[in-house]
């Protein structure tokens, strides 16, 4: 194999990590982030709520199984660079139609390989996300640096436009048709419609600066708010539609940016995690059912509820809002941050997680059953909720 040109990664505290050229040769630039799944790497990079972010995977082989035409989560690579321990040399799969890493410079996604992911895994750990810059065509630290430290922060990025659908789209329900939800596309991953799909529900996913109206002109029975990349603060525009739909007791279901904007339209506040959550490994406990589930997360920010300090244990109680009451229905068991609402009083409920995977664990999916039951109720029984 031909050798790699030296690349290194500045921090925008300064440290620096050697390494190689992986993917496209060039300079990118973004939030420094390490996600902990072994496996699910093609779902990783083409999840749209990556963008802006420089991923670093802390499984120290990545591409084993190369690329192949049924994973990607959206129509792209959304991640704005890519760091690596041990590249795969060959990638073998019985599904494979290419290599990881030509995939990576088709898309002119900028990578480093040979960097100590461990030791720069520690560091993320210890001093919070932060901004960083790989380059392979400026090798001086310190010149690197100072335009890592003029990238734009991710604290305060409103990015759902960037990476939402440009026109409206329809997911139809496999089998018999039940429902029909909207969904508003902050960066949604092709695995939700799928598996709405897969309980008859047909998803209309429509574009982010779509309002109410158009939303229930799909005939919609219920909304689905999307993940996305970004600060859930700037979201406000969703938050109105939010508490729009809250007041109308439209069924509501939040995933993960989703999910603190429901937690926003409740009236609660939200916060930037030190490191976040990345990976597909992680233990929530669902207070409903009292069971622990290993699941799927991909977040930066969290929702904060009154009473429970960042890292201490949200108490299970009914805190009452503008829409009446809401319990903590998850937690992650980690680091206590609250992982799911459940309103009252309204047909409402989010998770800060990802029941749709992929990739990941399935012991989530239940919750697209307790959305179909959510509309259930609603269909059937005007004005009911699930409380
Ligand atoms: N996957 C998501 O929806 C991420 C939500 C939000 N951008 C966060 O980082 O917390």
């Amino acid at each position: 194999m031909a050798k790699r040109r030296p690349a290194i990664l500045v921090l925008e505290d300064g440290r620096t990590f050697p390494g190689e050229a992986y993917g496209s040769v060039g300079e990118t630039f973004g939030e420094a982030v390490f996600t902990t799944g072994m496996t699910g790497y093609q779902e990783t990079l083409t999840d749209p709520s990556y963008h802006r972010q420089v991923v670093v995977q802390t499984a120290p082989h990545i591409g084993n199984t190369g690329v192949n035409g049924e994973d990607d989560e959206s129509g792209r690579i959304w991640v704005a660079g890519y760091v690596v321990r041990d590249p795969a040399r060959i990638g073998s799969n019985w599904r494979a139609t290419g290599s990881l890493e030509d995939r990576l410079a088709t898309e002119g996604v900028v990578g480093i390989s040979g960097v100590d992911t461990r030791a720069l895994t520690r560091h993320l750990r210890e001093r919070g996300a932060m901004r960083v810059g790989i380059s392979s065509v400026d090798n001086d630290p310190q010149s690197l640096l100072a335009r890592v430290r003029q990238a734009p922060q991710m604290v305060g990025a409103d990015l759902s436009t960037e990476v939402t659908t440009p026109e409206p789209y329809v997911v139809e329900a496999v089998g018999e048709h039940r429902f029909t939800v909207a969904a508003l596309d902050l960066g949604i991953k092709r695995n939700v419609p799928r598996r709405l799909a897969a309980r008859g529900v047909t998803t209309h996913v429509l574009p982010a600066g779509s309002n109410i109206d158009d939303l229930l002109a799909t005939g919609a029975d219920a909304i689905f708010l999307s993940p996305g990349p970004g600060d859930p603060a700037t979201a406000d525009g969703p938050v109105a539609l939010a508490r729009e739909a809250l007041q109308r007791r439209v069924p509501l279901f939040g995933i993960c940016f989703g999910s603190q904007i429901l937690g926003r339209a409740l009236g609660f506040g939200t916060y930037k995690l030190g490191y976040g959550h990345r990976g597909i490994n992680q233990p929530v406990l669902d207070r409903v059912t009292g069971k622990v589930e290993v699941t799927s997360h991909n977040h930066g920010f969290a929702v904060e509820v009154p009473g429970a300090g960042h890292g201490a244990v949200v108490p299970d109680q009914v805190i009452d809002t503008d829409f009446g009451g809401v319990r903590v229905s998850h937690v992650c068991l980690n680091d206590n941050v609250v992982e799911g609402l459940r309103a009252v009083d309204v047909p409402a409920f989010t998770v800060q997680y990802h029941p749709e995977a992929a990739a990941g664990p399935h012991d989530a999916d239940y919750l697209f059953d307790r959305f179909a039951e959510l509309i259930e109720g609603r269909t059937h029984s005007e004005g009911r909720t699930n409380a």
